[in-house]
């Protein structure tokens, strides 16, 4: 129907109004366009690989995809000129389904809500920690830990700066998760850097760690041609200054991708709830359900079934001295992660 424009001026012509346009709910198909891999994020500006020729592109997204909808990682349809020339541009079209999505929330920002997704795709966490220069925080492996586990990422524990510190009592410390561990010194590169290349070859990686721990020097180590800055450590904050700002995905020689991206240095859990970490550690899981309801499983929790599967009572199965002392170690580390859990849900209410 016409609208009443109140002319009948025959010059004047009507365009249909917003709401009586035809609307469509079929949209294009992008399923045969070139498939190609984010491997860079600056702002709206993106780097892609191509997945078939190699080619690397710069692209932006596509109008109809919402901003954020394209991270580091992702696998992505294009279109455009995909020639990789100087000054051309492609477009991202469509994000296939993520196998995993690293994501942190953002209730230490107060002005955001929610949480974002910062990486897909990826295999293995490499939580890269200092033992000296800054001096390592556990509570930092265990967020990280918890949200690896949570992103169903393969944690590897990566101990820098072997040359300032000893990395013993670390080590100890996280044995009872069966975590690979590697350690590093920058000065005598030799085993330590090759079992890393070992376990991040052909996988898609990411690193977290604080700033100054060394990621930069270890990426530089990796990939030859990184030319990633390598920062100094503040003398008198003891900290790095966060010397990587954009977020690259560096191909490794022998195969394999790593992710050096500033976003996950730190990582807000409140995402991620109780039963997130229990599945992870099916055997602690299966004695919480002899606990009373709203039980915490902290260690001062009286009623808590996790102390009764430690000492080996029924209903639980039985533990001889050693399997009860195996037991106790793993129990206290995941109370740890229990804890990381619950005080991100407290800052969380609090931020409310
Ligand atoms: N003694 C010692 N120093 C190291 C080692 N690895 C790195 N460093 C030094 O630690 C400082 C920080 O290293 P970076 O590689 O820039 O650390 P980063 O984690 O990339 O820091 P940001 O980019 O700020 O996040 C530099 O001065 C490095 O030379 C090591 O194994 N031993």
């Amino acid at each position: 129907m016409r609208r009443d424009i109140g002319t009948d001026d025959p010059r004047v012509k009507v365009r249909a109004g917003k709401s009586s346009r035809p609307r469509t709910k079929v949209r294009p198909d992008w399923s045969r366009e070139p498939l190609a891999r984010v491997i860079g994020v600056d702002r709206g500006r993106y780097t892609l690989r191509l997945e078939e020729s190699e080619v690397r592109v710069f692209a932006v997204r596509a109008k109809e995809l919402r901003r954020g909808s394209v991270i580091m990682g992702d696998l992505v349809r294009a279109t455009g000129d995909l020639s990789g020339r100087h000054d051309t541009l492609a477009r991202i079209v469509a994000v296939e389904e993520r196998a995993s999505v690293l994501r942190r929330s953002l209730e230490d920002a107060p002005d955001a809500k929610g949480e974002k997704a910062i990486v897909a795709n990826a295999e293995i966490m490499c939580i890269v920690v200092a033992l000296a220069d800054p001096p390592p925080r556990t509570g930092m492996i265990d967020r990280c830990l918890v949200a690896a586990y949570e992103a169903g990422l393969e944690p590897l524990l990566c101990l820098t700066k072997a040359d300032l510190a000893s990395p013993d009592g670390l080590l100890d410390a996280y044995s009872p998760f069966g975590l690979r561990t590697i350690v590093t010194r920058s000065d005598a590169p030799g085993e330590g850097l090759e079992d890393l290349r070992g376990a991040l070859k052909d996988r898609f990686s990411v690193l977290v760690g604080h700033s100054g721990v060394g990621k930069s020097t270890l990426i530089n180590a990796l990939v030859p041609d990184a030319n990633r800055a390598v920062g100094h450590v503040n003398e008198v904050t003891g900290r790095g200054r966060h010397t990587s700002t954009s977020s690259q995905a560096f191909e490794l020689p022998e195969g394999g991708w790593i992710v050096d991206t500033p976003g996950v240095r730190s990582f807000g859990l409140g995402h991620v709830e109780v039963s997130d970490v229990l599945g992870v550690f099916p055997e602690v899981d299966e004695a919480t359900r002899f606990c009373l309801p709203l039980c915490s499983h902290a260690a001062e929790e009286p009623s808590c079934a996790i102390d009764a599967w430690i000492r080996g009572d029924a209903p639980c199965a039985a533990a001889d001295p050693a399997e009860s002392a195996r037991r106790s170690a793993l129990a206290a580390s995941v109370r740890r992660l229990l804890e990381a859990v619950a005080t991100a849900e407290a800052s969380a209410k609090a931020a409310r």
